[in-house]
């Protein structure tokens, strides 16, 4: 008997290739769909690869129509905030041009379950409360509004053609695959641990803590950190959730255990046992100051247990994949 077959976007990216490992291990095939825009080849190992762009409309109907899929992983596309302050026309085009093309290829081919990758960007800046699902949605940068405006585009489908969405808000997603096959490989690399490993390293002279000045208890930025395989855990539950007839529900995927930039900075030194060369810059555009997660919904309700989230262990799971060299080409 064939696997039942998930259409993966962005699946050679660092989020999307982690979802297929575990789908592959959960006894799914992940078909990965993606233009490697910002992915890898090499990081599709769990399943076909289909290389093709969200833009093309053709491109996804074939998908469809060739793999049949039962469900849809919807992680392609841009994700940097500072990139969205400059180019916000990228963001807007890519992600919710993108994804419309995908909802209505998904309908048309009768595809109706969908786990979709958004965002806590989507709550902008709330003076430092826990957000859980059911806060304002308020995004202060074109990538947040993007996603935001995609989970309208969910909801609507959803009334007018029975499309079923479990929608994922993530916290900031960080570690990698702790068997080694896939990790994170962005270039440039923007974001916090990778940076500091790539400082730590020499690959850059050192990483510049952006804003030290904001209202949090040492001045720079809180975020809340989720490990890249505990997400990927999620995923499966929420597909496995949609297949087992329950309703569309948004649930946040956060530890509700907010860090610093400087906090994560001692914590890298503790679990490398290197200093991470860095200095005091001026505030990114775009970052709100703390985003915390104050939900238990998906603990509750989907029985999700993320068990390799602590900042130790993601740090250690970076480092150990770091050291690895990452993709190249
Ligand atoms: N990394 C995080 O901390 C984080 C947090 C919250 C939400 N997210 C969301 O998770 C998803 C995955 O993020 P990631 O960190 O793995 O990013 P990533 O850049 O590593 O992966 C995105 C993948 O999508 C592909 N892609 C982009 N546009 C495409 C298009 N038009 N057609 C086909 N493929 C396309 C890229 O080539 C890449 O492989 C994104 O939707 C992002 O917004 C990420
Ligand atoms: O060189 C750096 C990189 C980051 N930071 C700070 O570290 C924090 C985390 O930044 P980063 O790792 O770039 O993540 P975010 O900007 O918070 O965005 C990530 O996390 C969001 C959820 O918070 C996702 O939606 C985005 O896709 C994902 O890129 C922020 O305060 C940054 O200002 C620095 O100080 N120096």
């Amino acid at each position: 008997m064939t696997s039942a077959r998930v259409l993966v976007t962005g699946g050679a990216g660092y989020i999307g290739s982690h979802a297929c490992k575990v789908l592959a291990a959960r006894g799914y095939e992940p078909v990965t769909f993606d233009n490697l825009s910002t992915g890898w080849a090499q990081a599709v190992k769990f399943g076909p690869f289909v290389q093709g762009d969200l833009m093309d409309r053709a491109a996804l109907a074939a998908a469809f129509a060739e793999y049949q899929p039962v469900a849809v992983m919807h992680f392609a596309a841009f994700s940097q905030v500072g990139e969205a302050m400059v180019e916000p026309g990228k963001y807007w085009r890519n992600n919710v041009l993108g994804s419309l093309n995908l909802v209505e290829a998904a309908v048309e081919a009768g595809c109706l379950d969908l786990v979709f990758s958004s965002t806590c960007a989507t709550y902008g800046e709330q003076d430092g409360v826990l957000l859980t699902e059911d806060s304002v949605q308020q995004p202060i940068n074109a990538y947040g509004s993007s996603k935001r405006a995609i989970e309208e585009i969910l909801r609507d489908f959803r009334a007018a053609h029975g499309l079923r969405t479990v929608i994922f808000r993530y916290f900031n997603v960080a570690g990698a695959d702790p068997e080694g096959e896939v990790g994170e490989c962005h270039r440039p690399e923007t974001h916090l641990i990778p940076v500091m490993l790539e400082a730590i390293d020499g690959q850059r002279p050192e990483l510049v803590v952006h804003g030290t000045d904001y209202p949090t208890p040492d001045g720079t930025c809180v975020r809340d950190y989720v490990h890249v395989m505990d997400l990927a855990e999620a995923h499966v539950l929420g597909l496995d959730w949609l297949r087992a007839g329950h309703e569309s529900r948004v649930f946040n995927l956060g530890t509700g255990a907010g860090f610093t930039v400087r906090e994560v900075i001692s914590h890298a030194r503790a679990a490398t046992g290197h200093k991470v060369p860095h200095r005091e810059g001026p505030r990114r555009e775009g970052d709100a100051a703390s985003l915390v997660s104050g939900s238990q919904r998906a603990l509750s309700e989907l029985g999700w247990d993320p068990t390799r989230s602590s900042l130790k262990t993601m740090i250690k799971d970076a480092w150990t994949w770091h050291r690895t060299g990452g993709y190249s080409g």
